[in-house]
């Protein structure tokens, strides 16, 4: 199955890098997001070189969501800006959009089609030539293991089912930065290998991969690069090695965001 991105020239008219240095997958720039009183994201600055592979992790609550939601165009940033390879998610939106496949949090889809309609939809939309669409409709309903719901209306499906069909709308029109929201929950392990082999070859292919987690073990064995945040501010970032400092990524984690175990006190009526 191809889902190679296209080679990596930089965009005529991208962003502010510097000459000749083609510009990040992502970046953000100054970013805040306010909900009432509370600063979900907290001037976020955040570099994803092109053709890494990046987790983003983060105590619950952190604003992972909030910050990918404003990555991919969903949420406007109260401040600060957006780059995907140097274009301006909200001043280019279409330039930008066009460079991404996305898996939003909960994402909404048309769920009274089956997954092959909302493909052959999405694909249509993008532009893709109908024959096209067919053809990858076909390979990422195998590969998903989604070929057997072929006329199940997605509004039918399980929730680990609901996420793969959303990651083959966002890998359809081979995308070269794709922005992941939790791609591995909810989904059973012989799928989540699955998901993590296209990832890695889309990696492997010049594709940069961005995605939230909180499975330290399997950000630990797929990603190069790692961002971990907390009250909406990033605590550590860099490459892998870097941010986890001779320990676990876990071990790391507990000790950037500090540790709280909670648990073991109160609820003396449970089991009692
Ligand atoms: N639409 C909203 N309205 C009000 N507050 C919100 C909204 N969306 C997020 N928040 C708040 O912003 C903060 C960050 O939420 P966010 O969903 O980005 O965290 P997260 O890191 O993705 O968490 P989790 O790991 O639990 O999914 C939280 O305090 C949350 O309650």
């Amino acid at each position: 199955m191809s889902h190679a991105p296209a080679p990596d020239p930089t965009p005529p008219g991208a962003g502010p890098s510097a000459p000749g240095q083609a510009p990040p997958a992502l970046e953000f720039a100054g970013l805040v997001k306010r909900f009432g009183d509370h600063v979900a994201v907290d001037h976020v600055d955040l570099v994803v070189p092109g053709g890494s592979f990046f987790g983003l992790v983060g105590p619950n609550g952190a604003g992972k969501t909030t910050a990918l939601s404003m990555a991919v165009g969903l949420l406007r940033p109260d401040a600060g800006s957006v780059r995907i390879f140097g274009r301006d998610v909200w001043n280019d939106p279409v330039a930008a959009k066009s460079l991404i496949g996305v898996l939003p949090d909960g994402m909404a889809l048309p769920d009274r089609l089956t997954g092959r309609e909302v493909l052959r939809y999405l694909g249509l939309l993008r532009g893709l030539p109908r024959e096209v669409v067919e053809e990858r409709a076909d390979e990422l309903l195998r590969v998903l293991e989604l070929d057997g719901a072929e006329q199940t209306v997605v509004v039918d499906y399980s929730t680990g089912m609901r996420k793969k069909i959303t990651l083959a709308t966002a890998l359809l029109h081979g995308p070269r930065l794709l922005v992941l929201d939790e791609p591995f929950e909810a989904v059973d392990p012989v799928s989540a290998a699955t998901i993590r082999t296209i990832l890695q070859r889309f990696v492997a292919g010049g594709g940069s991969v961005v995605f939230s987690s909180h499975v330290m073990a399997l950000v630990e064995q797929l990603c190069d690069h790692v961002a971990v945040i907390a009250g909406g501010r990033v605590e550590a970032c860099g490459a892998l090695d870097e941010v986890r400092g001779g320990q676990s990524l876990e071990e790391a984690f507990v000790h950037i965001v500090g540790a709280r175990t909670g648990g073991s006190e109160g609820l003396a009526w449970l089991a009692s």
